[in-house]
């Protein structure tokens, strides 16, 4: 079997068992019932990824920069020229970058992947050379890549993400560098989740209202175009290929972090999303394998609106909202102590019985049960299914 298909075949769902574990256990922690909020919810549903309780730690954690360029950039959709891409990747191999500063501060590994730079980029200490074209043609004008360089560049990421899984990486990042990557994310986003071009396109590294206007014409001429086009295999509901829709709007960063999320799925290691770019290469990977959708962490939400439409498709809550507008794995990196957090409660914390703490909670769900210092076993595990992060489980668990 080829591999991208190997791969979303290897993609299980969570371990039910290993949930239901983590919840019992929180129940019994040293804490008010639900009180870690959505953090709890995580929690059980990085139990239901590793298969066990409590989960592994996130670390040694990777965060893999995808880098392309975007013959949408043509079109002037932002204000930096093409070149930024390149000079930002030795930026990021030179530690120099944000990207670089947010490792250090939480002990991250930065892996740079060429995957589609428009320039050659000379071989340099700590880059993955994995070019597999010199950028997307303009999405305006025909399709951004071919179905084949669309297929390889997913392979990129999905045999990134093994790789770095193999060398011991238990918490996979994304991030990525594309100047003009924004435009095709709105294309993407608006592609997958119907919403309108305007609704989804934003000031990406900051631009005025009539570039911003006209960047919303860009992304409606390309979706335009491309539903001319013909689009590939259709499911039994009509939709177009995954695959055929990356290949006409997206970028081959967008391709490879697709994979890359196929990837983390399939090795059964959770993958923290970065921004809007993310966001989008995860609606590409969700629609290929609906349960890869349980391996994501949502690290952040960005200023770019596409960003909320992708994340609401996703039903992925982001940890951290700060803003950022940036890319490259800084809002991830941001959120690695909080999920982190979210393990180590499930290591480290007392249990009421451990501590010799009264839980009034072991008392009020059965009285029959007499002292509230001794909570029975296995008595409080919320019927909460949903591993949604805060989506569906709370309320249930909250229970005074
Ligand atoms: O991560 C985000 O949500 C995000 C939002 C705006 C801009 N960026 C970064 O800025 C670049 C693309 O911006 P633009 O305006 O050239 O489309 C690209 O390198 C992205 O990493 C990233
Ligand atoms: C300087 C610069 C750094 C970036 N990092 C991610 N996208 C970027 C875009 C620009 C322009």
């Amino acid at each position: 079997m080829e591999l991208i298909a190997e791969t979303i075949a290897a993609i299980r769902p969570l371990d039910e068992a290993a949930m239901r574990a983590a919840r019992e256990r929180h129940d019994r922690l040293t804490k008010p019932r639900g009180s870690l909020g959505t953090l709890e919810e995580l929690g059980i549903r990085l139990a239901g990824v590793a298969g066990v309780c409590p989960p592994p730690l996130p670390s040694p954690a990777a965060v893999a920069v995808f880098a392309a360029d975007h013959g949408v950039h043509a079109q002037g959709v932002t204000p930096w020229p093409q070149e930024v891409t390149g000079q930002m990747v030795h930026n990021f191999l030179a530690g120099g970058a944000v990207v670089n500063a947010f490792a250090r501060q939480v002990g991250a590994e930065v892996t740079v992947v060429d995957v589609g730079v428009k320039g050659e980029l000379p071989e340099a200490p700590g880059l993955l050379a994995r070019k597999v074209a010199h950028g997307t043609a303009d999405m305006t004008q025909g399709p951004a890549m071919t179905a084949a360089e669309a297929r390889r560049a997913v392979e990129v990421g999905i045999e990134i993400a093994r790789d770095l899984v193999a060398a011991g990486h238990r918490c996979l990042l994304t991030g990525d560098m594309g100047i003009a990557n924004t435009t095709a994310s709105a294309a993407l986003i608006a592609a997958f989740t119907g919403r309108a071009a305007e609704d989804v396109t934003g000031y990406g590294t900051g631009i005025d209202d009539a570039t911003h206007a006209r960047k919303i014409e860009v992304v409606r001429a390309a979706l335009a175009r491309a539903r001319t086009e013909p689009s590939g295999e259709a499911d039994a509901a009509g939709r177009a290929d995954p695959l055929t829709v990356l290949a006409q709007v997206g970028g081959l960063e967008h391709a490879a972090i697709a994979g890359f999320v196929l990837g983390a799925a399939a090795h059964r290691v959770p993958v923290v999303l970065d921004g809007v770019i993310a966001g989008a290469a995860a609606l590409v990977a969700v629609a290929l394998a609906p349960g890869a959708r349980d391996f994501c962490v949502a690290g952040h939400r960005s200023a770019e609106p596409g960003h909320a439409a992708a994340l609401a498709s996703l039903r992925l809550r982001p940890l951290v909202d700060l803003e950022l507008r940036l890319g490259e794995g800084t809002g991830a990196l941001l959120a690695l102590p909080l999920v982190a957090g979210a393990v180590r409660v499930l290591h480290e914390v007392a249990t009421f019985d451990s501590a010799g703490v009264a839980d009034k909670d072991a008392a009020a769900t059965d009285p029959a049960e007499g002292a509230a210092t001794v909570p029975a076993e296995g008595t409080a595990g919320g019927a909460a299914a949903d591993p949604a992060d805060g989506s569906g489980g709370d309320a249930a668990r909250n229970r005074a």
